[in-house]
């Protein structure tokens, strides 16, 4: 959770006598504020500034350090009302303002009501995702900088505990619903019976089923006595959802709704018809030919963006690839974010994390690579282009037996579309090229795999059929589209709709209908080519680990290393194939594992063999060690009976050689006295060495001394240390150095070069420091077997060292 700084502008400190006084000033200021409010005429309001707006002076400050100063359609209808405490249900066009419009009445009704740290949370701001959420908190902070009130935000990434601690202390609180209801429930000195305010961004998103029961739950819990403000660009008056949140007398503000269209008049709108196999090429050649706009491509899932993100990225296209969808952690989520906000040219693949709300400036195309899954859906996404008074454009790429029922759901939401043709001079066609990346590297085509399946898998769960039909798609060639080698096999689940499952991903879908498709009986029959069992045999690498996981998210949806959660939860699976290694398992098997190795499951587990690693595992000694208990070690006692290194004593003995605590005192008594005599005898050998360190060091130093006056060559080297030992390196240096001018005054005596420059070279590299001073060593070694040998063993060692 983050902190709002309280007000910026410390105030100067105050003498008692004086605040008396201040308080009066500001009741009169907030009593006339009041007033003032009272008296908007919201029918006939004619404030067009926010300075025209009875506002407080923080609020006022801080809009104008922000650089706000007219207010938009929305803000000029809604604020009014909300700040005279009505229920509000606001709608207007995409990034038409509606942050300021729920943002400013916060802040002033909670100023106007003298709120303080004391009166605990006055107002909740619910938002869909997490990335909407901070961006509310930091226009929050913008605009409220130079109030007193204490602000945070909850999303989920810290631990509830460090969130908890903070919670109670603050007065406005973003959040997301889940993490909203965890603390809810679990933190116990959070207050909220004192709430003010209930603001839901992208409210029908929010009412909608993927959030259903956990908005339910929060608003169990607030008091029913609060304003409610409600806000999206696709807003609906829907009875059912004012009930559920109590809302009073609403009133409806919505600024667009007579426009003859409901996206932004600066947006120009385009749909193209390409088959399913062809979406890539076609995404490829578009990016080629944008390759200095800043692009946002939508897909329909993680595991697509992941596969279009990579294989492009491997492709190098010629502009910055990002990627982003709910999957990936926090601080990478944002860090994406931030990145995308920032750049002038670059694209970026999402799913549906960042179709509402997101506020990135500049956003040039939007490009919709899979279809929406409704109009609302479509009027957020291309709501991120075209934003407050700018241009922007949008492309929506429909496969023909989309483009009748999409056109005509468009239409019923009053947005007009105009269809436009790829020019196939510029189409290139990558599908070689991504079956040349699959076919070489397992993980990619693993990745293609997935992105085929969770295809399949949204445009099955879709509930408008007008639109979505996977009868008719070409799958086979779409998968080969991908780079794969032939449509991975697919379960159909029967589950909920899509929606549900978008916004809980994480929830179980239950039953399945086992009903395998045609496709897949056919490419059973099929026959097989050399690449067919080349790729299989990989598949296998490859699919062995990640069935792994497969098969142990389902049991306990735990999040495999590819940051996707595949378990029960999915809708569609991939069929494992039982590969041969499988009749290895059971009980006529010869091999007896009862137990797993190490890799994070339980280990009284047995070894379930269900693919060519743990066969492997089967057949090696040294792995199967691993799974055998460990050995115990004992000690022998003179009679060679066997005992563990630590025994217990017999109670009864111990008890008589007095009480516990005397025989600590005496135990610990007697070590101190070992350590000390041995802590002693330590010191003296110590001196000893030192000593005699000491000593041969010495006898080193005569003996260059003497060896240096007769041997002019050497002493060219050696009679100038401060020149070659610069920085004093010679405590540790003195030994090989020596040596190493042995070694150089030798080569001076047989070379022509300048000792000087010898000598220059050794201290210009530190690496060659090293294999010449092993090299003095090995010389030292090899002098001191060359002495002269004195007795016949002398003389075969020597033999045996030339030899060698
Ligand atoms: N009064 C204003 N004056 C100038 N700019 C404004 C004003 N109000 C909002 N903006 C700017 O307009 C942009 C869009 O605003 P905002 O994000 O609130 O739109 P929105 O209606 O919530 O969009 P969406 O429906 O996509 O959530 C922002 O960059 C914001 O800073």
């Amino acid at each position: 959770m983050a902190d709002m700084p309280a007000g910026q502008q410390k105030p100067p400190k105050l003498k008692p006598q004086q605040r008396p006084l201040k308080r009066k000033r500001e009741d009169e200021d907030v009593d006339s504020l009041n007033q003032r409010v009272q008296d908007i005429n919201v029918k006939e309001n004619e404030c067009d500034t926010f300075a025209s707006l009875p506002l407080s002076q923080p609020t006022a400050s801080g809009l104008e350090a922000s650089h706000f100063k007219t207010l938009t359609d929305i803000q000029k209808k809604a604020v009014p009302y909300a700040l005279k405490g009505s229920d509000i249900l606001g709608a207007a066009k995409t990034g038409s303002g509606k942050t300021l419009a729920f943002l400013v009445p916060v802040l002033e009704n909670l100023y106007r009501k003298r709120w303080t740290e004391l009166d605990g949370l006055g107002a909740l701001i619910l938002s869909p995702t997490r990335e909407l959420a901070i961006q509310i908190f930091e226009v929050l902070r913008k605009i409220g900088r130079y109030h007193k009130f204490s602000a945070g935000l909850v999303i989920g990434g810290k631990s509830l505990h460090e969130e908890r601690e903070r919670l109670g202390r603050m007065n406005i609180l973003v959040c997301t619903p889940g993490r909203m209801l965890q603390h809810m429930d679990q933190t116990a000195a959070f207050e909220i019976d004192n709430l003010q305010m209930l603001v839901l961004d992208e409210a029908d998103r929010i009412m909608d089923m993927g959030f259903q029961s956990t908005v339910d739950a929060i608003v169990e819990h607030l008091p029913k006595e609060r304003q409610t403000l409600l806000f999206s660009a696709t807003q609906t008056k829907k009875v059912s959802d004012l009930a559920r949140l109590s809302l009073r007398d609403p009133e409806y503000v919505s600024v667009h709704e007579a426009a003859s269209s409901a996206t932004p008049s600066t947006l120009q709108q385009n749909y193209i018809v390409t088959p399913l196999p062809e979406k890539l090429d076609t995404l490829w050649s578009f990016l080629r030919s944008n390759l200095k706009s800043k692009i946002l491509v939508f897909l329909s899932s993680g595991k697509q963006v992941r596969f279009v993100y990579e294989v492009f990225r491997h492709m190098q296209p010629g502009i910055p690839l990002l990627h982003l969808h709910g999957r990936q952690k926090q601080t990478a989520r944002l860090d994406i974010t931030n990145k995308f906000s920032a750049t002038k040219n670059s694209c970026l693949f999402a799913t549906d994390v960042v179709a509402r709300g997101l506020d990135f400036p500049a956003v040039d195309w939007v490009i919709q690579l899979d279809c929406p899954e409704d109009a609302d859906t479509y009027i957020h996404r291309v709501g991120r282009t075209a934003r407050y008074e700018r241009d922007g454009r949008a492309v929506l790429f429909l496969e023909p037996s989309e483009e009748e029922g999409m056109l005509k759901r468009l239409e019923q939401r009053k947005v007009a579309v105009e269809k436009i043709n790829v020019r196939q001079k510029k189409q290139q066609s990558i599908k070689n090229q991504l079956q040349n990346m699959c076919f070489k590297d397992p993980e990619l085509k693993y990745l293609g795999q997935k992105a085929f399946v969770s295809y399949v898998r949204s445009i099955h769960i879709q509930k408008d059929k007008e639109i979505f039909k996977l009868n008719g798609l070409p799958l086979e060639e779409f998968s080969a589209s991908l780079g794969l080698p032939g449509a991975p096999k697919i379960k159909f689940l029967k589950g909920d709709n899509a929606k549900s499952l978008k916004n809980a991903p994480r929830q179980a879908v239950s039953s399945s209908e086992g009903e395998d498709s045609d496709r897949e009986a056919k490419a059973k029959n099929a026959p097989k080519t050399k690449y067919d069992r080349m790729f299989e045999r990989r598949n296998q690498d490859v699919f062995a680990d990640h069935y792994a996981k497969l098969i142990t998210d389902e049991t306990d949806g735990k999040v495999n290393d590819m940051g996707y959660v595949d378990g029960e939860n999915d809708f569609l699976s991939v069929k494992r194939r039982l590969s041969d290694a499988s009749s290895i398992d059971g009980e006529d098997n010869d091999f007896k594992v009862p137990q797993l190795p190490d890799e994070g499951r339980d280990a009284k587990a047995p070894l379930v063999v269900d693919s060519r690693r743990k066969e492997k595992l089967l057949k090696s000694k040294k792995k199967l060690l691993k799974l055998k208990e460990k050995g115990k070690k004992l000690v022998f006692d003179s009679e060679g009976n066997p005992h563990e290194v630590y025994e217990l004593e017999d109670e009864a003995q111990f008890k008589q050689r007095g009480p516990a605590s005397s025989q600590q005192a005496k135990f610990l008594a007697a070590e101190q006295e070992r350590l000390q005599t041995a802590d002693l005898a330590d010191k003296q050998a110590a001196r000893a060495k030192k000593k005699e360190k000491r000593e041969k060091r010495k006898a080193r130093e005569r003996d260059a001394a003497e060896s240096e006056e007769p041997d002019e060559g050497a002493g060219a080297v050696l009679l100038l240390p401060d020149e070659g030992f610069e920085g004093g390196v010679i405590e540790d240096a003195d030994f090989d150095a020596f040596a190493e001018g042995d070694a150089v005054a030798e080569e001076n005596v047989t070379s022509e070069a300048p000792a000087k420059k010898r000598r220059k070279k050794w201290f210009e590299d530190d690496s060659g420091d090293e294999t010449k001073s092993k090299h003095q060593k090995r010389r030292k070694h090899d002098e001191k077997v060359m002495h002269e040998p004195e007795t016949l063993e002398d003389l075969e060692t020597m033999a045996s060292g030339l030899l060698g």
